[in-house]
């Protein structure tokens, strides 16, 4: 019973409106993590140039998901998606060691800038079905999570398998949720579909 208003209650109120950014190094599953969120299933991607947009409807929120190329030639580009943007998602191939010290380096110098000081983050410890995949606690670790000034989560998944991104979503999904009210935008409309 409570369930079922609960649900007829996400159908009929407002939805919050939310711009989340997609981001990360370029191969980190980005664009996969992006339609295994709105379409449950995996697509073939190649390398971002540019970015991808795709509106998600998720409990109380409407979400407009930017996945923006992560190759390092076009990272130059990332500045200019921070305008208005409440949650961060940063996925990282957890199965590339080598290629922490860099992902740390831009996550940092991303969340440094002014625009983003209010975002929370959800770090997505992605590709988890490769063998040498460090668990999500360690990948936290080896990105230095706990000196962001930000809220954050990390999460493990496997974007190829759908494996953990809807868990991942729940949580970005709290943080945003749990943000101070003078950071929220107003509800703009009414759902009624
Ligand atoms: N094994 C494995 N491969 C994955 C996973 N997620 C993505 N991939 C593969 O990694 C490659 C890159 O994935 P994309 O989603 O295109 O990566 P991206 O982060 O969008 O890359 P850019 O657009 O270049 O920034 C593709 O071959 C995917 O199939 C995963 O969870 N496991
Ligand atoms: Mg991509």
């Amino acid at each position: 019973m409570g369930k079922s208003l609960s649900l007829l209650f996400d159908r009929f109120a407002a939805k919050e409106n939310v711009h989340v950014l997609m981001i990360g190094l370029d191969a980190a599953g980005k664009t996969t993590t992006l339609y295994q969120l709105k379409l449950g299933t995996r697509l073939t991607s190649i390398p971002t140039v540019g970015f991808n947009v795709e509106m998600l409807e998720y409990k109380r929120l409407r979400l407009s998901l930017w996945d923006i190329g992560g190759q390092r030639r076009v990272r130059t580009m990332w500045r200019y998606y921070y305008g208005n943007v409440e949650g961060v998602i940063f996925v990282v191939d957890a199965a590339d060691s080598q290629r922490f010290p860099e992902a740390m380096c831009e996550l940092h110098a991303l969340l440094d800038v002014s625009e983003l000081r209010n975002s929370v983050v959800l770090v997505f410890a992605n590709k988890q079905d490769l063998p040498h995949a460090v668990a999500p606690e360690d990948l936290a670790v080896k990105l230095r999570l706990h000196e962001l000034g930000q809220r954050w989560k990390v999460h493990g998944a496997s974007a190829n398998s759908g494996h953990g991104v809807q868990e991942g979503m729940e949580l970005l999904y709290r943080m945003i949720r749990q943000r101070p009210q003078r950071f929220k935008r107003f509800a703009s409309d009414f759902n009624v579909f």
